[in-house]
């Protein structure tokens, strides 16, 4: 398998509270990567390091390069790229208008009316919405909204902060299902979750961060049947 993105010895510090310490963790091509954890636990914080929004220490290497000089539009130049949350679309812009802002980091934009064409098929609650204000969406169709803006631009890495929240169960499906068809595409994902179950369905390999470090790793359908993890993280059953 090839490596798209390792993190390795990362510690991340805000002030003299270390939120992150010591966390390593890889990512292969077209493999989706969860990390679960409780509230607090660092994963926001680890996420934001990722994407070159937080100073860390340690090491991060995307497709073979260090990222310790790179910042975070040159991290997006290079397919790293986070979905935003739904609260970041444009509320009063169009759909469709929300989707092309996504490929404002592209130098070449000759391939954007096939991307949003690609978008819509891969979403057509959106086509039957383009032109419908993004602020009117539902929460579910917001997700998708910023899943889609985030594809616009032609990730290799998708970055995923709680995509769940505040979402129906059914609609929390949907959503999912539609991260795992992510990988036709050849995408990776990395996915931070406090829906351990959902995410751990749908990912081929989890991590657990609790009070900033990693305790528990591996593929996610063992992780899912581990007694431990269902006693803390998963419902108990
Ligand atoms: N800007 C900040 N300044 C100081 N401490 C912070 C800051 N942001 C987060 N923290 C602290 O860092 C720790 C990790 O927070 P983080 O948001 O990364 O956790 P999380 O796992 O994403 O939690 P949640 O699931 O609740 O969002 C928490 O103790 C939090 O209070």
């Amino acid at each position: 398998m090839t490596q798209m993105f390792s993190i390795e010895n990362v510690s991340v510090a805000y002030g003299k509270v270390e939120a992150v310490r010591n966390v390593s963790l890889s990512v292969e091509q077209g493999q989706i990567v969860t990390v679960i954890g409780p509230n607090g636990a660092g994963k926001t914080t680890l996420l934001m390091a990722a994407i070159g929004l937080l100073k860390s220490t340690g090491r991060m290497v995307f497709q073979g390069t260090d990222l310790a000089r790179i910042d975070v539009e040159g991290r997006v130049e290079r397919g790293l790229c986070l979905v935003p949350e739904k609260r970041e679309l444009f509320a009063d812009m169009s759909v469709a208008d929300n989707l092309l802002l996504g490929t404002y980091s592209l130098r070449d934009r000759s391939t954007t009316r096939k991307s949003l064409d690609d978008v819509f098929d891969r979403f057509p609650r959106l086509k039957e919405r383009s032109r419908q204000a993004a602020g009117t969406l539902s929460g579910g169709e917001r997700q998708m909204l910023a899943l889609g803006r985030a594809l616009m631009a032609k990730p290799k890495l998708l970055v995923l902060d709680e995509p769940s929240l505040g979402l129906a169960p059914l609609i929390v499906r949907e959503i999912f299902r539609t991260i795992a068809s992510l990988r036709s595409l050849g995408v990776s994902v990395l996915l931070v979750e406090q829906n351990a179950r959902a995410a751990l369905e749908t990912a081929d390999f989890g991590y657990v961060l609790e009070t900033g470090e990693i305790i528990q790793s591996g593929p996610a359908d063992t992780l899912i049947h581990d007694p431990k993890l269902i006693a803390a993280y998963l419902g108990g059953h």
